[in-house]
């Protein structure tokens, strides 16, 4: 047992690899403990960083294993603590028993995020990118990845730095107004300060901006198959999956219930929703699942309308037709391998996109995914640059950040008491500190007010 000092730290210990039969699984410990832990079960000193094959061995002296092990010394190190790595044959139970023999030598069970929590509090990441950690361990495409690494390396921070740097430029030419109450804040200063929040307004909604595509990625983009029946919305469904996944038949109605899967297209994740087919003339049952389709059409950010080519196009009814929205709705002219060579006789309706396809030959699948690719990658907007796509979390305190701004800025207008003006920029600055886990901001302001000159 490990004598418990005057650190109050514990060392925690947890599996860092996904449970099951595998080539190998790593034992993840990190805390004050490691270097005499690693003293007490390889029987020798590890030189940091690097990597020795060594035999593990429990409390009773037997060998439990014959694993690599990687000892980082604090902080130089993913949570800032020292670490300890730990690589056994992929067997659980192995990994089970180099747990249990930790526990028994005084760690304790990590919590869930435990290591990258340590790694926020250590300052080896802010909370931005803490998150970002999780974002990629979920993430579940390719554009997914890009983003959260992004937001690893610290864009959305640098981003919030620059916001924030500029906002204080102008708090600092209120706060010098506060100490003389006597005075207005003079106008050359008004305009620059208005200036000033008028610059991280927009930079802020242009932040709010990639919410929407933040949660295209973190969620999947919602595609509903729509369609009369029959045309072959569930065979579309499974040809994207590449499984047999929803019941396919020749008699029309055979989708009662929407039913959702998710799948990658392309660099993106895609939740497709297959539908009831909508019938113009329904039976009771049928016509509560038309009722569903209505509702995912109404929710989608994406919708395939499926057409059989081989007949007219029915004509699309109102309550359809004014829940697609063109730019993200593409027609599927299903079933051309029928048409013998003759042009689809089916129609796009209002001029929407359309492209022949055929689920049985696999025909037009691929164009299909490049178009759903061009439109999914229309989500991400342009101007907040590279990758940065924020979550609910961000939103929120971006959100409350603007509401702050504006209030400063109706303050500006009507030459509000400087005191609420320096209050409202404070927010700001708070709001944006959030996002980051920054605590205290105070001492922030410190650190820039002693290099800014206010004396006027
Ligand atoms: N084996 C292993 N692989 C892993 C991780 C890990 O913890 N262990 N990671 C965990 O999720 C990710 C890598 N992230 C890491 C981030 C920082 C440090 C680190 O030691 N940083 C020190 C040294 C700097 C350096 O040499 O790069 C530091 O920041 O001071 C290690 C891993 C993915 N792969
Ligand atoms: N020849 C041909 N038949 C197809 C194609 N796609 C689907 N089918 C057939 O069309 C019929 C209907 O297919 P489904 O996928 O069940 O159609 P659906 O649109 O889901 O139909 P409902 O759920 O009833 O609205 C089945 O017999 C399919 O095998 C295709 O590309 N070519
Ligand atoms: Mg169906």
């Amino acid at each position: 047992m490990i004598e418990d000092t005057a650190n109050t730290i514990d060392t925690i210990a947890a599996p860092a690899t996904a449970p099951g039969t595998a080539a190998i699984a790593v034992v993840r410990v990190s805390g004050p403990d490691c270097a005499q832990l690693a003293q007490a079960i390889f029987r020798a000193s590890l030189r940091p960083r690097q990597t020795s094959h060594r035999a593990y061995r429990d409390t009773a002296g037997s060998v439990v294993d014959d694993v690599l092990v990687t000892y980082f010394a604090g902080p130089q190190s993913y949570t800032g603590e020292d670490v300890l790595e730990i690589s056994t044959h992929g067997n659980p139970l192995i990994a089970q028993l180099v747990l249990d023999d930790l526990f028994k030598r005084g760690c304790r069970a990590a919590d869930a995020g435990e290591f990258t929590r340590r790694a926020f509090l250590n300052g080896r990441l802010d909370l931005s990118q803490a998150e970002a950690v999780m974002d990629l361990i979920h993430a579940r495409s390719a554009r997914a990845i890009a983003a959260a690494n992004q937001q690893l390396r610290g864009s959305l921070g640098q981003h919030l730095t620059r916001l924030t740097d500029e906002l204080l430029l102008g708090l600092a030419r209120v706060e010098a107004y506060i100490d003389f109450p006597e005075e207005d804040l003079p106008d050359e200063d008004r305009v620059i300060v208005v200036d000033i929040l008028n610059s991280v307004l927009r930079g802020t909604q242009q932040l709010l901006a990639t919410h929407r595509y933040g949660d295209l990625l973190r969620e999947g983009i919602k595609t509903v198959i729509l369609g009369e029946p029959n045309a072959g919305k569930s065979s579309l469904l499974n040809a994207l999956l590449g499984r047999e996944r929803a019941l396919v038949s020749d008699e029309p109605g055979t989708t009662r219930d929407y039913l959702e899967e998710t799948v990658m297209v392309g660099p993106h994740c895609l939740r497709l929703i297959d539908t009831a087919g909508l019938n113009p003339t329904p039976g009771t049952v049928e016509a509560l699942g038309i009722q569903k389709t209505y509702e995912r059409i109404e929710e989608a950010d994406l919708a395939l309308l499926v057409l059989d080519a081989n007949h007219p196009a029915p004509p699309l009814s109102a309550e359809v037709a004014h829940r697609l929205n063109p730019n993200t709705t593409l027609v599927v002219l299903n079933k051309v391998d029928l048409l013998q060579g003759q042009p689809p006789v089916a129609e796009a309706p209002d001029e929407l996109p359309a492209l022949p396809l055929s689920t049985r030959t696999r025909e037009g699948l691929t164009t299909l995914e490049q178009r759903i690719t061009e439109i999914a990658d229309r989500f991400r907007p342009g101007d907040a640059g590279d990758q940065i796509a924020i979550n609910a979390r961000h939103a929120d305190a971006l959100r409350r950040a603007t509401d702050c701004l504006e209030t400063a800025l109706a303050n500006l207008r009507s030459s509000g008491p400087t005191e609420l003006l320096a209050s409202d920029l404070r927010g700001v600055v708070d709001a944006f500190g959030e996002i980051g886990g920054r605590i205290d901001n105070e001492a922030m302001l410190d650190r820039l007010f002693a290099t800014f000159c206010i004396g006027k």
